[in-house]
Parts: C-alpha cells; structure tokens; sequence
C-alpha cells in the first residue's frame, strides 16, 4: 500500500523555532536550562520546552539550537559532561547536516571547586558543533567569574556561550539566562 501522488508528509513543522536541549547528573543544567526557556517564552520567542538530549530525536529539525551540558569527568580530554551528551556528540551528531543552522551553547559548572576545569564540557560542545558545520552564536565575556582555566573560554577573556554556576553564584542564573536571550536576540538567532 503506497500513498501514490501524495506529497511526502513532513514529520514535524517546528523547522521555525528553536530546540532547547540539556543534561544532567544532580539538577544543575535543568535549573539553569528552565531559566532559559522562561526567558524565551518572555521574549516571545518560539522555543521547544527543556528536553533532555538522552530522549531527543530529530534535534536536526530545528531551526536554531540552544544546548547544555555541567560538567564532570575532570581533567579527562573529551566526553566531559558525564551525561547522555557524551555519547549523543560522538554517535549522532557527525551524521546530522547542522550546516546553516545556528547553535548557542551553555554550561554548567563550579568555578571554585574546580577552577582549573570550569566549564570544560561546554567548550566540548561548542568544538563539536561546530565540527558539524553549525555557526556558532551566543560568546559572553568571562567579566565577574573566577575561574582559573577553562575550555569554555575559547578566546581570552569570552566563553564559548552562557556558563553557570549554581554551587557559588546560584542568584546570578536568572539574570544571566535572560540576558543571554536578548543578546541570541539581538544576534538575528530568533
Ligand atoms: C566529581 C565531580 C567532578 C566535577 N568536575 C567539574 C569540572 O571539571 N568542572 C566544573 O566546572 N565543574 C565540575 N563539577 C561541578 C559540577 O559540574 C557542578 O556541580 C554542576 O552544577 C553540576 O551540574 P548538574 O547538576 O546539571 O549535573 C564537578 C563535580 C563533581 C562532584
């Protein structure tokens, strides 16, 4: 049974908004990613709700990406997150098309306990996509954080995206989720 002359049906139609996808091990990047997602739905943006990457499928299908990882494994060179993520950037991603599309990155991390590490999945992730030929949007200054080293830090003195810090500067979360937000705004990501 064939549906001849019928066009194709698209899976979804959501090619317009932007997925919001994280992971966790205690809670933290959940926090951090819900901040996110009331943010976009303040600033009218059309965004998916905060879905873990370990149940995610057809990520590729949104227009725009915003993804977020804590970090554990410290000091290990890759597969940082301790998560889903870190099979998710080996296995799936370098067979999805993500080119043209536009992906912010965001981390979560404790930039006191491990100062010499803060963040390092959120860098992981970042190189990653952009290996899948995404472009790159959302650098934030590294002003008003005290960390050591940090892959997140991908040019001095700018991270790779929105980092966190729910273990030391856990008032900060709000504020920084809706700024970023108006900043991806402003930078033509919505
Ligand atoms: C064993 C262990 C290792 C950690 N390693 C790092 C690290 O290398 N870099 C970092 O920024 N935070 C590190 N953290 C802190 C967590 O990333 C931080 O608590 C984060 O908020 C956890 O997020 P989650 O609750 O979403 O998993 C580590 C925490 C533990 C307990």
């Amino acid at each position: 049974w064939h549906m001849v002359g019928r066009p194709a049906m698209r899976p979804r139609t959501s090619l317009d908004a932007t997925g919001v996808f994280y992971s966790t091990m205690t809670g933290n990047t959940e926090t951090c990613g819900n901040h996110i997602v009331e943010a976009l739905k303040g600033a009218g943006v059309d965004a998916s709700d905060l879905t873990d990457i370990g149940d995610a499928d057809s990520v590729d299908s949104f227009d725009s990406l915003i993804v977020g990882a804590p970090t554990w494994h410290t000091g290990a060179d890759s597969e940082r997150s301790g998560t889903a993520w870190d099979e998710w950037l080996y296995d799936t991603l370098p067979s999805l098309d993500l080119s043209g599309k536009k992906v912010a990155v965001f981390g979560c991390g404790d930039q006191e306990g491990y100062a010499d590490n803060y963040c390092d999945a959120a860098g992981e992730l970042f190189d990653q996509f952009k290996a899948a030929g995404a472009t790159l949007v959302g650098m934030t200054s590294t002003d008003g954080y005290n960390h050591v080293e940090s892959k997140a830090e991908v040019e001095s003195g700018k991270f790779c995206g929105q980092m966190f810090d729910e273990d030391n500067q856990y008032d900060e979360s709000e504020g920084r989720a809706k700024a970023w937000v108006e900043q991806l705004k402003g930078e033509g990501m919505f």
